[in-house]
């Protein structure tokens, strides 16, 4: 008999915390963009025959073996995975995720990646993607091979934009999507796609707030606080800026791990109540100022620079700047504007928030390419900052390749609650024709 084959794509966006990065962790507010052009993709493929053995193989391709510097890839029997815990499946037949991970399971699974990977930072990015196999495959498929792939087409890795949490909910989507004959996802879909990939995002970081793979699924500009309850869903809502936001990331290429700085964080809180508490109190006001702000037809752009002048000070009292981000810093400063590091800091980005996209408020366009242009030029250790300009917001998960999500957005933008700006009929003719070309494809 000639195998079945079946392959899925999904997309899904990175993330720019404009406010409250750590903070969030303990409980106070946070606001989140999503960057619809920087995106990861994972491509599945499926084949099943009724004599072989089946194999789980997982490709990462932008992570390197700290070992052999080549891209990481784990092949194994799809059998000799463990077993994952029961689960419940939700009102449309589709399993959700249990409450926490089983620590055998975790334990069990990472014996047989050291098989093949001697060392456990080898190991560890492998984890997010098998569980899922395990949980979303194996226990539906048994019989079918799959293969899983993890591409990151312009969102750097281990930056600070949710390089982590765009990969685990592309991953989560497009094993979703082999369950689901639809070829957009849902609500329903988003919201396990939301929650599969937070049990994946956990592997990665231990204790992750959820605003990430959130504002990854979702897209759009989300306000975001976490239950004090662990286990206990997020208030979330998702906010309309007014105008479009028109920012640089500032990537100073400084590696960092979010999961020791966010660990180191945790530790300072415990250590120092009195002190740190109110200064996470103080970043979640700074953030609640900011939402009411970016509310307005025509904002201050003085209260803006203030603001993000407030929130970086507080975050180097949590002890997450770093010589590099304070260079952004003091670079744009001169310009009249302000900067601030974005995600777990340590490194990774610094974000300056140029003004709206149609230059209501802000810098003025000449100010705007001359912060561009000096960013650009700066090196940290010899190594050249890199420098994106793009619009906050646009489309969250998609499935498919994520050409059409990103072309929306940059070539127009994309307000999340159907106030659709886009610009011109050209645009329009190219997303339907990428569309067109697409569906024939399939
Ligand atoms: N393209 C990718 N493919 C596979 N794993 C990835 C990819 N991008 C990120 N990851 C995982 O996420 C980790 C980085 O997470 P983190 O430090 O939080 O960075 P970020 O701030 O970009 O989310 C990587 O070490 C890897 O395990
Ligand atoms: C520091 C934190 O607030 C953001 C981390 O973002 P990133 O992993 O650096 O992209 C942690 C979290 O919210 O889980």
């Amino acid at each position: 008999m000639p195998p079945i084959s079946t392959t899925s794509h999904a997309s899904a966006p990175g993330k720019c915390i404009l406010l409250g990065e750590h903070s969030v962790v303990h409980g106070h507010p946070a606001l989140a963009v999503s960057l619809s052009t920087l995106r990861i993709t994972t491509t599945i493929q499926t084949s099943s025959t009724s004599t072989s053995n089946p194999t789980a193989t997982v490709i990462l391709p932008d992570v390197c073996s700290v070992v052999t510097s080549l891209p990481l890839t784990f092949t194994c029997p799809l059998s000799s995975l463990p077993p994952p815990s029961p689960t419940k499946s939700n009102p449309h037949n589709l399993p959700t995720p249990p409450a926490f991970l089983p620590p055998l399971f975790l334990e069990a699974l990472t014996a047989l990646v050291s098989k093949t990977h001697k060392d456990p930072d080898d190991i560890s990015p492998f984890l997010p993607f098998l569980t899922l196999i395990a949980y979303l495959h194996k226990s539906k498929s048994p019989q079918s091979s799959i293969s899983v792939t993890i591409t990151s087409a312009a969102l750097p890795v281990g930056s600070g934009l949710g390089s982590s949490a765009a990969a685990c909910v592309s991953c989560s989507a497009a094993l979703l999507k082999l369950l689901v004959p639809l070829s957009t996802p849902a609500l329903p879909h988003k919201k396990l796609i939301n929650e599969w990939s937070y049990l994946a995002e956990c592997i990665v970081h231990g204790t992750p707030s959820g605003i990430d793979n959130s504002v990854s699924t979702y897209g759009g500009a989300c306000s975001f606080v976490k239950s004090d309850n662990p286990g206990d869903k997020p208030n979330m809502f998702f906010i309309n800026i007014k105008k479009p936001l028109d920012i640089v990331i500032t990537n100073t290429q400084v590696p960092k791990s979010t999961r020791k700085l966010v660990k180191m964080v945790g530790e300072k809180k415990q250590n120092h109540p009195n002190v740190i508490n109110p200064v996470m109190t103080s970043m979640g006001e700074v953030c609640k100022s900011f939402v009411e702000l970016i509310k307005k037809e025509k904002v201050d752009f003085d209260v803006v620079n203030e603001l993000f002048t407030l929130s970086h000070s507080l975050l180097r009292v949590l002890g997450v700047s770093h010589p590099a981000l304070e260079l952004v810093l003091t670079t744009t400063n001169k310009y009249g504007v302000a900067s601030k590091l974005t995600g777990a800091g340590g490194g990774g980005c610094a974000i300056t928030l140029l003004g709206a996209t149609d230059n209501s408020w802000g810098l003025d366009e000449a100010t705007r390419t001359a912060v561009h242009n000096k960013l650009s030029g700066l090196r940290w250790n010899w190594t050249r900052f890199k420098t994106f300009r793009t619009v906050c917001g646009g489309e969250g998960v998609t499935w498919g390749d994520g050409e059409s999500a990103s072309a929306t957005t940059k070539n127009g933008y994309r307000n999340w609650y159907g106030a659709t700006i886009i610009t011109g009929a050209i645009t329009g003719f190219g997303v339907m024709a990428t569309l067109a070309f697409l569906k024939a494809k399939k």
